[in-house]
């Protein structure tokens, strides 16, 4: 028998009879007091609504190349047009919608011009790179509740991402994420960087390192610090091919493996950056004992994604890399206590996160071996 509902049970449950109720819905549009929190809901439910459409507005403008063609400055709507290869009037409805969304700007003669997102687009060619892939995870998406029921069969990113499925990968299969990952690494590598003293390190090892992005950035702020980055066979060739072709092949020495079957000694500070949250409990939780086992006594490992429950950007977590996982067919977002949990149960004496600029694109957590 269910136990009988508390009072405030009972309060909730008349609130959301108020709030259903359309005839409430017209009065408190209308009413001074609730007319502002009216709006507001009114407004989150259309975008709820409406957000595949103003994603698609973004993938035209990133497929067409709208932004940098406006670095030059604003240009005419029938300039626009023909660079575009629009009809007039498709164009001023894709330059009108994104005008809307902040993208771009209606200056005065017909004219359209970069907006704030826009302009943080074009100096950030990592998120062009994401929102052209996202035609993948909006293809698994296409029926959430077959995919929440496991009922949807092969995913389009489990393909995208083979070790997801316990596959390590060849040359031809790890390229197409590779390249993702590494244009995107911008977005972090700074700030993992800023939020975390590496002063006292003498070499590390960067676990899951894809093709070096983050370690040549290590290379650049810490010239004496020993570097190798590990990741699967197929991707630390594709490394090692990438930092020699830059300069980098004698600091950073390149090693392969899977961490599965554990991971190299010598480093006394590792990082794992974006690499957590791609797994499930139990490989994820082998893989902290791992890097534990790897550390000398009073070693460090630093460990950096995005969280669930980042406060201020609860739909990141939960909501966009929640679904984002689950059609990987790998992994989950953590709340950073389940990682302070996690750590605890591999051995590590103390954890703490360190605030990053963006905790929204990546929060970190250090972690100390007993130096005893
Ligand atoms: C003084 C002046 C001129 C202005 C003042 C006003 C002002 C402060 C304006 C703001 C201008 C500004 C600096 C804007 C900067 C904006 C930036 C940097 C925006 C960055 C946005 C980043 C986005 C949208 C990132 C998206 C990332 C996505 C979708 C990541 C997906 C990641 C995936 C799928 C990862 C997969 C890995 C796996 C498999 C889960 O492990
Ligand atoms: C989401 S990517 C992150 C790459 C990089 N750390 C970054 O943030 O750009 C995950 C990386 O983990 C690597 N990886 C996955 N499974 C692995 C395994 N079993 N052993 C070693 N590396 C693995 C992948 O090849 C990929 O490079």
């Amino acid at each position: 028998m269910a136990a009988p509902a508390s009072l405030r049970d009972r309060w909730l449950g008349w609130r959301n009879r108020l709030v259903a109720s359309p005839r409430f819905q017209r009065w408190a549009a209308g009413f001074p007091l609730t007319r502002g929190i009216a709006w507001k809901n009114t407004r989150a439910l259309f975008d709820l609504c409406a957000g595949f459409v103003y994603a698609q507005v973004l993938t035209a403008c990133v497929r067409l190349d709208l932004f940098r063609i406006l670095t030059e400055g604003p240009l005419p709507l029938e300039v626009l047009a023909r660079r575009l290869d629009l009809p007039l009037e498709n164009a001023r409805c894709l330059l009108r919608a994104a005008a809307s969304l902040d993208l771009v700007r209606a200056l005065p003669g017909d004219r359209f011009g970069l907006a704030d997102l826009g302009a943080a687009l074009t100096g950030n060619p990592g998120i062009a790179a994401m929102v052209e892939h996202h035609a993948l995870l909006y293809a698994d998406l296409a029926d959430p509740v077959a995919l929440l029921r496991g009922a949807a069969g092969p995913t389009r990113l489990a393909g995208y991402w083979p070790y997801a499925s316990g596959a390590i990968g060849d040359a031809a299969s790890v390229a197409p994420y590779g390249g993702l990952m590494g244009a995107s690494q911008a977005l972090i590598a700074d700030d993992v960087l800023d939020a975390c003293d590496l002063s006292r390190s003498r070499h590390l090892m960067d676990v899951g390192g894809g093709e070096g992005a983050f370690l040549q950035a290590v290379a650049a702020r810490h010239g004496a610090l020993g570097l190798t980055l590990f990741d699967l066979p197929a991707v630390a060739d594709r490394a090692a091919e990438r930092l020699a072709q830059i300069g980098l092949a004698e600091r950073i020495a390149c090693r392969g493996g899977s961490f599965h079957d554990g991971l190299p000694t010598g480093a006394d500070t590792i990082t794992l950056i974006r690499i957590l949250h791609d797994h499930d409990d139990a490989p994820a939780q082998a893989l902290l004992a791992a890097a534990h086992a790897a550390l000398p006594p009073g070693g460090t490992l630093i460990l950096a994604e995005p969280m669930a429950g980042t406060p201020g950007a609860e739909p990141v977590g939960d909501a966009y890399f929640g679904f984002y996982l689950l059609a990987m067919g790998s992994g989950r977002p953590r709340r950073a206590e389940e990682l302070h949990g996690m750590l605890r149960q591999a051995g590590f004496a103390a954890s703490k996160e360190r605030p990053t600029r963006r905790p929204l694109l990546t929060r970190l957590i250090v972690a100390q071996k007993d130096a005893g």
